[in-house]
């Protein structure tokens, strides 16, 4: 009940999170504090399974992998399952924790009394997607940072959802029951069980893991529908065969199966209620691994009993543990399971990774990636502000100069950055952040043209124009332990030119008229214009002088994007 309450309350407290404003917040700074610091984590236990792979990082028992990690840089690290009532492990260590990692696995609701207890606390990190379980209203009062590893398991649940679809088209699990059970009775299973191909797929939210199940559901010769706040561009819909609709009441009666790929928000909670379901068509099938609280879920279990809907199958429950007497445990035609879809293996690894790289730079003092964030040191990210916002007809993108107020969405990649991440005794595990692939991925070299604002992971040949030093700190042989440098150099190829951030020993490398290969550059956006930067997950490399003459007169640098409003009919 209490945790039902908090995530009640986190979603409702967010009514007024547009009026959240940087001067009538009480910031506790970020990156204010060095030293050691106290971080908890709350995962679920693994107890016997604990030891049964090496990469079972996302339990409570492989705390991420970064035990050692985080203990030879003298912070403590304490890892608990224990997050509910007054006397909870966790609680107890709310006074003065800095730090708390959670999961939306085996959710600890942050409420807005535990923010207010933790006077010390500066950093709630979700390993995984979906912070709803944390007040993000009353962490953006207090000033914290909520950042989540955006993209880390939007495969996952892709896939997870595409097996979904097909259990329940094909009517697969009383037929497992049956051999189980002894049975065999071909005729209780068949007289309900259909082909994929030619049914009308609609998914109700078309972002990372949105597209992704489009993607993975062309093959089958389907119908694909898909209604979001945000239409994509006309290249990417017609890339994955999905038709937009602007309506999600015209769309969700046209579908045979509809999947939930949006946040949980105070727009989103209950959405799914009696009235909704009753338009839908009789008999059909919905995937929901998005949140639990999306459903109504007394409706879902009556018209699962009707057999108005004809099959209901995710991991998502409200809340979580789901209690004994949940309603979908015991409804008809369900294929239900615990929270798994995001933590596989593959996906564990992805987070932790994205988990340390933000502890490392929080201990650094340096920015996580934009897309990481939800609240930024008191203030809801854009991302958040739009997705939870009360006014239902305003959403903030990121978006070229438009002459109409009516934009697409800047394309989303959903090619995310490979992740090193060095797991204590398990040695350098490579992970791909969003499109794994077991091995490693040939790099698909990009033109200067195809860069986009909010892109990564591209691979360029460029020639340096021209390269000049904006900053210079520290000598080599000076007192300072790291020497920085930057300089601001031009790049380009026979398509564009943009400025690229050259930062310390690649700036040795950047000198005018070298060709260097750009391996896993990012776009950052700087004054709302495109620049071009290769972190520590990328490499520049000089290689042969290619023959190409770049075309200065595409200057992308000098292309200003805006934020945009664009009006939702
Ligand atoms: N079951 C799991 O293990 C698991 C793992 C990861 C994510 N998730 C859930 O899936 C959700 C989606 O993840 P994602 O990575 O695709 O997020 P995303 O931010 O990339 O995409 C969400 C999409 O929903 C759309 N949206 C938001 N509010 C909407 C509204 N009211 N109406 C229409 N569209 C709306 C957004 O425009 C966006 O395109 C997460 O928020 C999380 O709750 C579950």
């Amino acid at each position: 009940m209490a945790m039902k309450k908090a995530a009640t309350a986190a979603i409702k407290s967010l009514r007024s999170a547009s009026s959240v404003s940087a001067s009538s917040i009480f910031t506790r700074q970020l990156h204010a504090a060095t030293g050691s610091k106290k971080i908890v984590g709350v995962f679920y236990k693994a107890n016997e399974y604990a030891s049964m792979n090496p990469n079972f990082v996302g339990c409570a028992e492989g705390a991420l992998g970064i035990r050692d990690w985080l203990e030879s840089q003298g912070h403590q690290y304490i890892v608990t399952d224990d997050k509910e009532g007054p006397t909870c492990e966790l609680e107890k260590h709310i006074p003065d924790l800095h730090v708390l990692i959670t999961t939306p696995f085996h959710p600890a609701y942050v409420t807005a009394e535990r923010i207010k207890k933790a006077k010390n606390l500066q950093l709630l990190l979700t390993a995984g997607i979906g912070s709803d379980h944390v007040d993000l209203q009353a962490a953006a009062e207090a000033g914290l940072t909520v950042a989540e590893v955006t993209g880390s398991n939007v495969v996952s649940v892709a896939e997870d959802e595409l097996m979904r679809i097909l259990i329940l088209v094909r009517n697969f699990v009383p037929g497992y029951h049956q051999v189980i059970s002894g049975d065999w009775n071909v005729a209780a299973i068949a007289h309900r069980a259909y082909d994929l191909e030619g049914k009308t797929v609609g998914t109700f939210g078309a972002g990372r893991i949105g597209r992704l199940l489009l993607q993975r559901l062309k093959p089958f010769n389907c119908n694909l529908l898909y209604h979001d706040r945000v239409r994509m561009e006309s290249e990417l819909e017609n890339q994955l065969g999905a038709k937009f609709e602007e309506d999600i009441d015209k769309m969700l009666p046209k579908c045979d199966i509809i999947v939930i790929n949006t946040p949980l928000t105070e727009k989103t909670r209950g959405m799914f209620d009696s009235a909704r379901i009753a338009k839908l068509k009789k008999g059909v099938l919905i995937v929901n691994n998005a949140r639990g609280a999306i459903m109504d879920a007394q409706a879902v279990a009556d018209a699962c009993a009707s057999g108005h809907i004809a099959g209901y199958s995710g991991d998502v429950w409200n809340p979580q543990p789901a209690p004994k007497d949940h309603v979908w445990r015991h409804m008809p035609n369900h294929a239900m399971t615990p929270h798994i879809s995001g933590t596989t293996i593959d996906a564990q690894l992805r987070y932790a990774a994205g988990v340390k790289d933000m502890l490392d730079k929080y201990f650094k003092g340096e920015d996580f990636p934009t897309q990481n964030y939800i609240v930024k040191e008191g203030k809801l990210a854009n991302r958040t502000a739009a997705y939870y916002s009360s006014r239902p007809s305003k959403r903030r993108v990121h978006g070229r100069r438009l002459k109409t107020r009516k934009a697409t969405e800047a394309h989303l990649s959903i090619r995310l950055p490979p992740l090193f991440i060095s797991l204590g005794v398990f040695g350098k595990v490579k992970l791909e952040m969003a499109d794994a692939k077991p091995g490693m991925r040939k790099p698909v070299f990009t033109k200067v043209d195809q860069l986009r604002p909010g892109t990564s992971g591209h691979t360029l040949t460029v020639k340096v124009v021209s390269s000049k030093m904006v900053l210079q700190k520290g000598r080599p042989d000076g007192p300072q332990v790291r020497q920085m440098r930057i300089a601001e150099c031009l790049v380009g190829d026979e398509t564009g030119m943009i400025v690229f951030t050259a930062r310390n020993e690649q700036v040795d490398l950047m000198k005018p008229d070298t060709t260097v290969i750009l391996r896993n550059a990012k776009i950052d956006m700087f004054k709302g214009s495109m620049r071009l930067a290769v972190d520590k997950w990328g490499r520049v490399e000089v290689t042969d002088p290619a023959d190409f003459t770049v075309k200065e007169d595409n200057n992308l640098s000098l292309v200003e994007y805006e934020l945009v409003n664009v009006v939702e009919e």
